[in-house]
């Protein structure tokens, strides 16, 4: 089988022949460089227009001279996301082509096909994805027919925060490659760090990124500290994610994925966990055709085609949307869930439970620069102290913590619970979930990391107690968006846990509504509904 891929979606005017039986990829792309500033929409979609038929016709004209008949089988378009004119040019160029060749048309997700070539690539049958790319930047999951959004930016995607921050200084577009340069030989410097479960944000580090510029640290200092911090959150929450799953396999996809620094961070935290990970090739990452080829020639083999009058692009275009049809079914790999195990290794600790005791160590992280690898683990083992005890008092059941040493980052609790709440998941344990949350809200502070894990439950008692744990993310704020922000990380852990997630969190927020500031759920909608592709 071979297909023709078109990819348009902002920069690559790309065309791509995928040839099943050698599984071999044919790549042409031209590449859109604005003269000055960022990405303008219709400059790029000028652009489209004069480059995408000439590449999709060279391709074609190799896809004939390689065959006797037809050239291909079938037409795969990135579909969405990207910026509406661009794509409406790739689904132009895609349609005629197929309809000139009397060939199914196949619409491609643009992030999932990013996700989809590394997995292809490596082998690994149901790796965890890290898409970190110019527009987006998120980390996808598989479960029953769906790939799910385990966490994501709650801003700008990581490749625009790290561009706008190189147009302040006056670099041209596209400013990655320039910051990389910039960070070898340079020193760190400290600079934000914003991570929400396994949702994080680039605003704060970005502002003050430039206004370290501004007021006279050194560029390429401030290069150091941004690659430091913005990669070793996405490490963070790749390592979170693997944990949430119990997976043990990692790919990288989108453009940002070509930085070697994050590439080095992602090898050295897999290596830590025994976890495989595996980065295709920059023609692979950055955006390109062939990734859109070769998913098309999975969803064309699982006759996943669209009619060319249902084939309209759409610019926000998410990832979980697509039904998964070319998927066979996939055992959902061993969780840990560390009942019945001396031993449980978390995303950022290794947890020692005995009969009454729980000791749990946070370890250094081998990815992070020392520097913030301490603070982090400092202020964490400092706060997750402090909010355990705040949230008792706030009416919220938590382990009593015994002992704490900072300089040892390890504390010591009661241990509470038989199973954590994904193995005793119920409408009625996450409505409490959710009231415990509403209680702490109204006490001034958010838990930063409510999942299925950090929840343990009482089985084997009549009082059936719900208790919270692991607060080493959370902080004071009095923000209905901070408050929703916990909401929207339950409900996301539920989706990646339950296939009845929607259920039970409908349920969630009506109990958080009688205990909370019913706001937050209007928060809550709009955190969902906003369109992070800027
Ligand atoms: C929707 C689609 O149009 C969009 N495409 C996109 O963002 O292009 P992509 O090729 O995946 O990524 C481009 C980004 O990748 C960054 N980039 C390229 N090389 C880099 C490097 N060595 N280090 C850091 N960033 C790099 C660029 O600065 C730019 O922001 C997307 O996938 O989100
Ligand atoms: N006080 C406790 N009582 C009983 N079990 C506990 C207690 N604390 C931790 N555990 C068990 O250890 C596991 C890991 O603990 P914890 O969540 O604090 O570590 P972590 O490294 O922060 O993990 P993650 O970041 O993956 O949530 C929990 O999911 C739970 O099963
Ligand atoms: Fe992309």
């Amino acid at each position: 089988m071979r297909v023709l891929g078109i990819e348009g979606t902002a920069w690559a005017a790309s065309a791509a022949l995928y040839d099943g039986p050698t599984d071999t990829v044919h790549i042409e792309t031209e590449a859109y460089q604005p003269e000055s500033g960022g990405i303008h929409p219709r400059e790029a979609a000028e652009h489209m227009a004069e480059y995408l038929p000439k590449v999709a016709e060279s391709v074609l004209s190799k896809a004939q001279a390689q065959s006797d008949g037809r050239p291909v089988d079938a037409v795969a378009f990135s579909r969405g996301p990207g910026l509406g004119p661009c794509l409406r040019l790739a689904g132009t160029t895609a349609r005629a082509v197929a309809q000139r060749l009397d060939v199914p048309l196949v619409g491609v997700n643009h992030m999932v096909a990013h996700l989809e070539i590394g997995r292809h690539r490596s082998g690994l049958s149901s790796p965890v994805c890290l898409n970190a790319s110019g527009a987006n930047a998120h980390i996808l999951g598989y479960r029953t027919g769906r790939y799910r959004v385990l966490g994501e930016t709650m801003d700008t995607g990581v490749g625009n925060a790290i561009d706008k921050f190189t147009r302040h200084v006056g670099w041209s577009h596209p400013g990655g490659p320039k910051v990389e340069q910039a960070a070898t030989d340079s020193e760190y410097v400290g600079l934000p760090y914003v991570v929400k479960g396994m949702d994080f944000s680039f605003s704060g580090i970005m502002s003050a990124a430039k206004d370290a510029v501004d007021n006279g640290t050194p560029v390429e200092d401030v290069c150091h500290g941004l690659q430091e911090n913005i990669f070793a959150m996405l490490t963070e929450v790749s390592e979170r994610a693997l944990s949430l799953t119990g997976s043990d396999e990692l790919v990288l996809g989108g453009g940002v994925g070509q930085n070697q620094r994050l590439q080095s961070m992602l090898a050295s935290m897999c290596a830590q966990r025994g976890a495989d990970f595996f980065v295709p090739g920059n023609r692979f990452l950055r955006d390109n055709a062939g990734m859109i080829a070769v998913l098309g020639s999975k969803m064309y083999a699982a006759d996943d085609t669209v009619a060319i009058d249902a084939s309209a692009i759409d610019s926000e275009f998410r990832p979980d949307q697509v039904p998964v049809t070319w998927r066979g079914a996939n055992k959902q790999p061993d969780t840990n869930s560390g009942v019945d195990k001396q031993t449980v290794t978390g995303a950022e600790a290794t947890v020692t439970i005995n009969d009454k005791r729980v000791i749990k160590q946070r370890n250094p992280r081998e990815y992070r620069h020392p520097v913030l690898d301490e603070r982090l683990r400092e202020e964490r083992t400092r706060q997750e102290a402090r909010l355990t005890s705040k949230a008792r008092n706030a009416g919220v059941p938590t382990p009593l913590v015994l002992d704490v040493d900072v300089e040892e980052t390890t504390l010591t609790f009661q241990h509470v619970g038989d199973v954590d709440l994904r193995e005793a998941l119920s409408v009625e344990h996450v409505e409490t979930v959710a009231r415990h949350l509403g209680r702490i809200h109204e006490a001034g502070f958010v838990h930063g990391d409510p999942t299925t894990r950090n929840v343990r439950v009482e089985c084997d008692t009549d009082r059936g107690w719900v208790f919270l744990i692991d607060f080493g993310l959370g902080y004071y704020t009095e923000n209905p968006e901070d408050h929703a922000m916990d909401l929207h990380v339950l409900s996301q852990s539920l989706a990646g846990t339950d296939d009845d997630a929607d259920k039970l969190m409908d349920a969630a927020e009506v109990a958080y509504s009688t205990v909370g500031n019913e706001t937050v759920i209007d928060q809550l909608r709009e955190i969902e509904a906003r369109g992070r592709y800027q």
